[in-house]
């Protein structure tokens, strides 16, 4: 595919049976290789993409930038976009920043509503403060500057898993307020939704389950959130998770995962999940000669 350049070519005519508006699936328009005069379908994107690499040296539009500590890289854009991901999920791709002390619940209910979206058919992602320093963050402690690269790098991921259509949860104390904003400010407009749990610190440290507490009374843990480390509690989250009901009962794992799944539902991140089942169904029925979906008629 030597001297192939990169051409943004639309469907024909009869692929664009688009209705009401609405962009067909189908219609986007298609990378082709263009070679010597010719033009071919691309048949594998790396030899594709490379080849646009290879002449992307005098083409203003393929200039490259410099981010941080990385030189002359570009922005790559999908040739799937968000929405066409989400419409087959059937759902909105979102962040649910879970956020509170240490035995707040985070964990506890971010699994339980993770259960609760599943059995309803719903794609999900779960990232977790402990798993997560088990690996991506092993090299991080529990310094001021150690958590707020620990919540950066937590957000670049949960963006890339909300890009992909999940709805993505993520349960760390993040415990300073410009940290979790920053995250905000990374996501698209609605995109970031930050989950409080409110539990107060006597009733996470009479919890204990790892005995951190008892160690951070102690002495023997430095820089315990709550105790010795500041915990900055969201000013205005889009869901509060209250630890006790009205008449001051201490409300289950199962309550708050509801709560957190019905104001999902009421703020539409999620669609009936058969929605996209069907969209499925007739595009195989409508399969173009050359393999594309097409999603047109819906
Ligand atoms: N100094 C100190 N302060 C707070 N927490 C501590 C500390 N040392 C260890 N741990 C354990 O690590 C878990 C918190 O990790 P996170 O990644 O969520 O923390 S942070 O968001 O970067 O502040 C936290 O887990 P959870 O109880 O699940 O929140 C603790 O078990
Ligand atoms: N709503 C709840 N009611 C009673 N106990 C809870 C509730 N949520 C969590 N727990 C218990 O509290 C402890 C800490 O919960 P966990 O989810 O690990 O908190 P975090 O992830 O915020 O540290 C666990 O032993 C868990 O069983």
């Amino acid at each position: 595919m030597n001297g192939a350049s990169l051409r943004c070519t639309p469907l024909p005519a009869a692929a664009q049976r688009c209705s009401g508006g609405r962009r067909a699936l189908g219609a986007r328009p298609r990378l082709t290789a263009v070679a010597a005069g010719t033009t071919a379908r691309a048949s594998a994107a790396p030899a594709t993409l490379s080849g646009a690499a290879n002449n992307a040296v005098a083409a203003p539009h393929l200039a490259t930038v410099d981010v941080g500590r990385s030189t002359n890289i570009r922005w790559h854009q999908s040739m799937v976009s968000r929405g066409e991901k989400e419409l087959l999920l059937g759902q909105r791709g979102c962040v649910l920043w879970f956020t509170g002390l240490s035995g707040s619940g985070k964990s506890t209910v971010a699994c339980t509503l993770e259960h609760l979206l599943h059995d309803r058919g719903h794609f999900t992602s779960l990232l977790d403060g402990d798993n997560i320093r088990h690996g991506l963050n092993k090299d991080l402690g529990f310094s001021p500057e150690d958590r707020t690269e620990n919540i950066r790098r937590i957000g670049e991921v949960a963006k890339l898993f909300a890009d992909a259509g999940a709805v993505t949860m993520t349960s760390f104390i993040s415990p300073y307020r410009a940290d979790r904003d920053i995250v905000r400010q990374r996501c698209r407009p609605g995109e970031f939704l930050e989950v409080y749990m409110d539990t107060p610190l006597e009733v996470c440290e009479r919890r204990d389950p790892k005995g951190l507490y008892k160690k951070a009374r102690a002495g023997l843990i430095k820089n315990f959130t709550g105790i010795d480390d500041p915990y900055e509690p969201p000013v205005n989250p889009e869901i509060r998770v209250a630890c006790f009901d009205a008449d001051g009962r201490q409300r289950t794992p199962l309550e708050m995962a509801q709560q957190i799944f019905d104001a999902l539902d009421d703020m539409g991140y999620l669609r009936d999940p058969a929605i996209p089942t069907l969209a499925v169904a007739s595009a195989l029925q409508r399969k173009h000669s050359d393999g594309i979906l097409d999603f047109a008629c819906l």
